[in-house]
């Protein structure tokens, strides 16, 4: 049976047209873009082209506002370490307890490590950021706030645009993880007051290993890579252009399909979802049903282990995702669902869908085929599990 990928918040596939474009980068078109002669003008005029591509992506107003990087966490940590190295005079950073470990990682070092004072925004039970609290933690010591624009478990979109606009009253830097929302909400940086802005190739459809960061005009910027005089001192080595020329084509396509992404995908995201709490009883969404991306479906199945749930769903050929760390050899569930205070058996069985362009409506047919045996099976077993009404009435939820 034909496999059925969900899981393009932790990657997408390679466009063929992606492919393609990129291909010549390997071969005949080889020269390094810093080259003066015929070989480098031509990939140095492709990568402009590029940059052009992801600039209507993102409706950013002028050229060498882009930055290429390795990726969404290169384009992370440059952004945070700039920040304290171009305002020497302050040592906060605002942040929130939801963001990707590409940012949170790197705030604990630097709290850890004395070199700023960290301050975490907490969410409310459906990801929402505390506004008041973030009011409350801005003031003219802190160097930067960065928030993620989108939330890659539960797809919760911040309301990043006004909360960029406080930041600015103070003199922060803002700096938004895009990484998620790029390519599946529409974005426009020419009028907004986000200074820096994360994405990563590999989640719109283009490899791994390349994404971009980008910067206003006339924000303060340091580099992280120092060397060479590419991207014009801003970030030092060799362009790895075919990657360059994929994410350019990638960003290209991503426009094109970004009305099928609220439309169709959100389409099948949403039949997928409903179909999956009528048929199983003891489920809910996490997240803001409001202010979602529309690829994003995540469904905390009660009184089960989500690593159950994957094992058996991998068996069907369905490949999906749990928010939960015991994955990675830890019993702690997702730092996500424990901030927005999702009782600790809830969290442990929550599973995330997420869609893409690839998906078809036979894949979702096969998800609400599944996953009702799959559960009766699990909570058969299950020690907190005493029966459909019974188990929600009796039971006293375990807050993690
Ligand atoms: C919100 C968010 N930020 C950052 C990253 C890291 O991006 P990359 O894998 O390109 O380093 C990811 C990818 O998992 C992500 O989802
Ligand atoms: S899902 Fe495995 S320990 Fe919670």
């Amino acid at each position: 049976m034909k496999p059925v990928y969900l899981d393009n918040n932790a990657t997408t596939r390679v466009d063929p047209e992606v492919v393609s474009a990129m291909l010549p980068f390997f071969s005949e078109q080889f020269g390094n873009p810093s080259s003066i002669h015929s070989f480098g003008a031509s990939v140095g005029a492709a990568v402009k082209t590029a940059r052009g591509q992801l600039q209507a992506l993102l409706g950013t107003a002028h050229d060498h506002e882009i930055i290429y990087t390795s990726g969404g966490t290169e384009a992370d940590n440059t952004a945070i370490l700039s920040a304290l190295e171009s305002l020497p005079d302050r040592n906060e950073i605002v942040t929130s307890k939801v963001e990707h470990p590409a940012v949170l990682s790197l705030c604990q070092h630097l709290e850890k490590t004395g070199r700023a004072k960290v301050h975490y925004i907490g969410v409310d039970s459906l990801g929402r950021i505390d506004i008041e609290a973030y009011r409350a933690a801005l003031s003219d010591k802190v160097a930067l706030v960065t928030l993620m624009w989108a939330n890659n478990e539960t797809g919760t979109i911040f309301p990043i645009e006004g909360l960029a606009d406080l930041a600015k009253e103070h003199g922060a830097l803002f700096h938004t993880d895009a990484v998620q929302a790029v390519g599946k909400v529409p974005i426009s940086l020419k009028d907004s007051s986000i200074d820096m802005l994360s994405l990563s190739g590999h989640k719109l459809h283009a490899p791994k290993g390349i994404g971009a960061l980008y910067v206003k005009r006339g924000a303060r910027f340091k580099p992280l890579l120092r060397g060479g005089h590419q991207e014009r001192g801003r970030r030092a080595g060799t362009e790895n252009t075919p990657a360059i020329i994929g994410l350019g084509k990638a960003a290209e396509l991503a426009l094109a399909h970004m009305s099928e992404e609220q439309t169709r995908v959100k389409a099948l995201r949403d039949r997928l979802e409903g179909g999956l709490l009528q048929r199983i009883p003891n489920c809910f969404v996490n997240g803001d049903l409001h202010d979602r991306l529309p690829n994003t479906c995540n469904i905390a199945f009660e009184y089960v282990e989500g690593e159950g749930i994957l094992l058996h769903l991998t068996r069907a050929g369905i490949a999906a995702s749990s928010g939960s760390a015991c994955t990675s050899g830890s019993l702690e569930p997702s730092h996500v669902l424990r901030a927005m205070n999702i009782p600790f058996t809830a969290a442990h069985g929550s599973i995330r869908f997420s869609l893409s362009r690839d998906n078809v409506d036979e894949d979702v047919d096969r998800v609400l085929e599944t996953m009702p045996g799959i559960l009766e099976k699990l909570r058969a077993l299950s020690p907190f599990w005493t029966g459909d009404d019974k188990g929600g009435k009796e039971f006293k939820p375990v807050y993690a």
